[in-house]
C-alpha cells in the first residue's frame, strides 16, 4: 500500500517558520520565511497560505513571531501585553474560518499559563504552535479514514476549491478520504471545479492530485451540473471554514449552489471538516461573517481586465450551506449524520 505524501503547506525548520506560497501554484513552487506577525498576516490575508486548518496553524506560529525577538530579560507583564496584542493584531487577517481565532485562542493560553520569564514564554508559544501542527496533521488522517468508507464504490467525485492536503498541514479535509481510498487502492476520479476567482481547484486541487498521482479533471465551475447529469461522479465532497452549531457550513462562494446541484439530481453532499472548524458559539450560518474580497479578483485576471473599468463587483469569498442539503459531515471524530445539533456537540465534548 502506498503512501500519499502531504503538502508541507506551513512548517518550523527548527529555525525558521516557512510556507509554500500558494499564490505561485501551479508553476512555480516557492518557499517563504515569514520573520514576523506583519508577513504572516500579509500571507494569511493574500492566501499564500489558505485554508482553514493551514490559516490557524499558520497564525499559532505567527503569535511566536510576535514574541520572539523580545528580549529575554523583557519583563514577564509586558511579554504577556505583546502576545495578546499580537493574537488580536493576526486574527484580524481573515473573518469567516474559525480556525484562525481558535488556533491563536488555545496557542495564547498554552502561553499564557506556562509559568515564569519572558523566556519562558517564548519557548511556550513555540511548543504550542508546533504541539498544533502535529495535532491537526492527524487530525487529517482519522477524517481520510472516516471519509474513505462512505466513498465505497464509487467511481467519480466532485470538489469545489481546494480543501486537499495544501488547506491543511495534513492530507487535507475534502481530499483526505480520497487519498485514504488511493491509499487502499481504490482510486476515484475526481472532477475539481476550477473555482472561480481565485481558482484553487484548478491551481491547487489539480496539481496536488496529479502530484499524488490521483485521476483528476478540471471543470469550470458552470460544468458541474452537467458533470452530475452525466453520471461521471457519484458524489460530491467538501470542505468547510466554519460550521455553525446547528450545522450549517461556510465554505468557499459556489459551495451552496454545488449542494443544490447535489440534491436536484439525487447526489450525496459530504462536507469534510476537522472539530477544530466547528463553532458552537455561532448558533446558525446567518450568524457567520462572510470575507468580502477586492473587486480586481473578479474583473481582473493576470493583469489583464475582464470587465469594464468601474463596474460594480460581488466578491464574497464565501457562502453558507444550510445544514437540511448536508448529507453528512466527516469529522475526524467520526460521521455526523442530521439532525447535527446535538452530534456537533458530542464531537466538541
Ligand atoms: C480545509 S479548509 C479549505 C477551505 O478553505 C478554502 O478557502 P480559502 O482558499 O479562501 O482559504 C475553501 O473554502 C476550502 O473549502
Amino acid at each position: 500500500m502506498r503512501t500519499i505524501d502531504a503538502v508541507d503547506t506551513v512548517s518550523f525548520d527548527g529555525t525558521e517558520v516557512t510556507m509554500l506560497d500558494q499564490t505561485r501554484l501551479p508553476g512555480e513552487r516557492v518557499r517563504l520565511t515569514i520573520q514576523d506577525t506583519a508577513q504572516m498576516h500579509e500571507a494569511i490575508r493574500t492566501l499564500r497560505v489558505r485554508g482553514a486548518p493551514a490559516i490557524g496553524v499558520a497564525a499559532a506560529f505567527g503569535l511566536w513571531l510576535g514574541v520572539r525577538a523580545l528580549p529575554d530579560d523583557t519583563p514577564r507583564a509586558e511579554a504577556e501585553t505583546q502576545l495578546r496584542r499580537e493574537q488580536a493584531y493576526l486574527a484580524g487577517a481573515r473573518p469567516t474560518a474559525v480556525n484562525l481565532t481558535w488556533a491563536l485562542e488555545r496557542c495564547a493560553a498554552e502561553a499564557l499559563q506556562t509559568p515564569g520569564s519572558t523566556a519562558d514564554l517564548k519557548r511556550a508559544a513555540l511548543e504550542a504552535a508546533i504541539r498544533l501542527r502535529s495535532d491537526e496533521e492527524a487530525t487529517t488522517r482519522r477524517i481520510g479514514e472516516h471519509g474513505a468508507a462512505l466513498l465505497a464504490g464509487l467511481q467519480g467525485v466532485l470538489t469545489h476549491c481546494n480543501a486537499g492536503s495544501a488547506a491543511t498541514v495534513g492530507l487535507g479535509t475534502a481530499l483526505a478520504p480520497i487519498y485514504v481510498a488511493a491509499e487502499r487502492g481504490h482510486v476515484l476520479h475526481v472532477f475539481a471545479d476550477e473555482t472561480r476567482p481565485l481558482l484553487q481547484g484548478a491551481r491547487i486541487t489539480a496539481w496536488e492530485l496529479q502530484e499524488a498521482g490521483v485521476p483528476v479533471t478540471v471543470i469550470t465551475d458552470s460544468m458541474a451540473a452537467v458533470v452530475m447529469r452525466q453520471g461521471k461522479v457519484g458524489a460530491v465532497i467538501v470542505g468547510c471554514d466554519r460550521v455553525a452549531a446547528n450545522g450549517d457550513v461556510a465554505n468557499k462562494i459556489g459551495t451552496y449552489g454545488v449542494a443544490l446541484l447535489a440534491r436536484a439530481h439525487g447526489l450525496p453532499f459530504y462536507v469534510a471538516g476537522p472539530t477544530s472548524t466547528i463553532d458552537l458559539a455561532t448558533p446558525d450560518g446567518d450568524h457567520i461573517e462572510i470575507e468580502q474580497r477586492a473587486a480586481q479578483e473578479v474583473t481582473h485576471h493576470g493583469g489583464v481586465a475582464m470587465a469594464p473599468a468601474g463596474v460594480d463587483v460581488f466578491n464574497p469569498a464565501f457562502d453558507v450551506t444550510p445544514a437540511e442539503l448536508v448529507t453528512a459531515l466527516i469529522t475526524e471524530r467520526g460521521v455526523i449524520y442530521p439532525p447535527y445539533t446535538q452530534g456537533l456537540r458530542d464531537v466538541k465534548a
